[in-house]
């Protein structure tokens, strides 16, 4: 069965790639490799375009048969959305109905789709469930909920059959199999702690210390990246066994075709707690320097995830905090050798 994975060069996008193919899924990738990478590519094809290019994405869908759609495909910096807003709607709002709107034509109708806690905003109840109102409070989180407005409606009027996974903040690397987080600039707060304690940063600069959490800095629920790819494998096999959720849903939720789950681990990190783990776990000091907040950054963000365990069967099992970090710390220290070898098999092969 051949799933296209879009975004599948970057950071989850890779992870769950090699899962996908773990379970004996073939995959094609598409990707415009604004911020993914050839390196990250293994054993399937990868297409190298954007989303914006319908006439390149009905080609895909001609030239392989596709089952279903991973959809990672995204801006997502919270920080760059709030400067620039224009840039999130347009590639991902806009791009993803391209995409939808392919998929539809093509008639593939299964699509898993990468959303986010930041559509929750300011969330009133914490741990946040699916049912909390999702209000985001920056452009980024606005674009993910539209996208996921598209969805439903587009499942009433055409049956598309999707599920949004929620994730809250993904974290750690399958450095065993050369796979990790490679951003740059990197914004990612566990990667810039750990480039801080391996000398390649003077300091790192903790964004507010005047939230209303225990310590005053921010608080997030960090979850490894190998849950979150499984995470994918079980919501795709739920929509490839039921041809349609339609029914389960509209009893639960008066939606058409469309499910949502969060994928966190439930405990909330704070940064302050987090960077005392790195220097636990690293036997290193962080040197920090206090500045202001950085915009659109909600204080509190931590998942109820019972839902996606219950009807997933998911289980987060490598999201213990020293688990993330000892292994985004052993990529750190590997990642500037695999990215310069693997990118020079990439060009070789591709
Ligand atoms: N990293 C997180 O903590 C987090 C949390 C919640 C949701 N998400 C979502 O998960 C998805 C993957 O995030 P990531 O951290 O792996 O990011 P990433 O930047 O590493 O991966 C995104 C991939 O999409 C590709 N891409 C972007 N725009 C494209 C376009 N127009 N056409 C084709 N390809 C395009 C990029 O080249 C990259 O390979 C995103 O949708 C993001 O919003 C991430
Ligand atoms: O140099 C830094 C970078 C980050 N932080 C803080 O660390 C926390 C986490 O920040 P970051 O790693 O940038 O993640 P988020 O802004 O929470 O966003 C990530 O997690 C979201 C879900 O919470 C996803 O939707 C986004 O795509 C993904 O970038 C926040 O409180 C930041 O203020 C700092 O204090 N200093």
């Amino acid at each position: 069965m051949k799933i296209m994975v879009t975004g599948g060069a970057g950071y989850i996008g890779s992870h769950t790639v090699s899962a996908l193919q773990e379970k004996g899924y073939e995959v094609v990738i598409y990707d415009n490799l604004s911020t993914g990478h050839k390196w990250a590519v293994r054993n399937c094809e990868l297409v190298i375009g954007d989303l914006g290019n319908t006439k390149q994405l009905e080609s895909v869908f001609d030239s392989h048969q596709i089952s279903a759609v991973v959809h990672f495909a995204a801006s997502s910096l919270v920080g760059e959305s709030v400067s620039n807003p224009a840039k999130y709607y347009e590639n991902n709002v806009i791009g993803s109905k391209r995409l939808f709107d392919v998929m539809l034509a093509k008639g593939v109708s299964k699509l898993v789709f990468s959303s986010t806690c930041a559509t929750y905003g300011l969330p009133e109840v914490v741990p946040i469930t699916e049912n909390e109102k999702q209000s985001p409070i920056n452009s980024y989180g606005w674009t993910k909920f539209m996208i996921e407005r598209i969805m439903q409606d587009y499942g009433q009027a055409y049956g598309l059959n999707s599920i949004a996974l929620r994730y809250f903040n993904a974290a750690g690397s399958a450095y065993e199999a050369g796979l990790g987080e490679a951003h740059s600039p990197e914004s990612h707060v566990i990667p810039l702690l750990l480039e801080t304690v391996t000398g390649k940063r003077d300091v790192f600069s903790l964004f507010g210390q005047d939230y209303n959490t225990e310590d005053g800095s921010c608080i997030r629920d960090y979850i490894h990246v190998k849950d979150l790819a499984s995470a994918h494998i079980l919501a795709l096999e739920r929509l490839l066994k039921n041809d349609s959720i339609l029914e389960e849903n509209c009893k639960s939720q008066d939606l058409t075709g469309f499910d949502c789950f969060n994928l966190g681990t439930g405990e909330g990190v704070s940064v302050l707690q987090l960077i005392s783990t790195i220097e636990k776990v690293t036997g290193k000091n962080v040197p920090v320097r206090v500045c202001e907040r950085r915009e659109g950054d909600p204080p509190v963000l931590v998942a109820e995830n019972r839902k996606a365990v219950k009807l997933l069967g998911w289980k987060p099992v490598y999201s213990d905090m020293e688990n993330i970090i000892q292994s985004a710390y052993k990529w750190e220290t590997m990642k500037a050798f695999c990215m310069g070898d693997m990118d020079q098999i990439a060009n070789k092969i591709l």
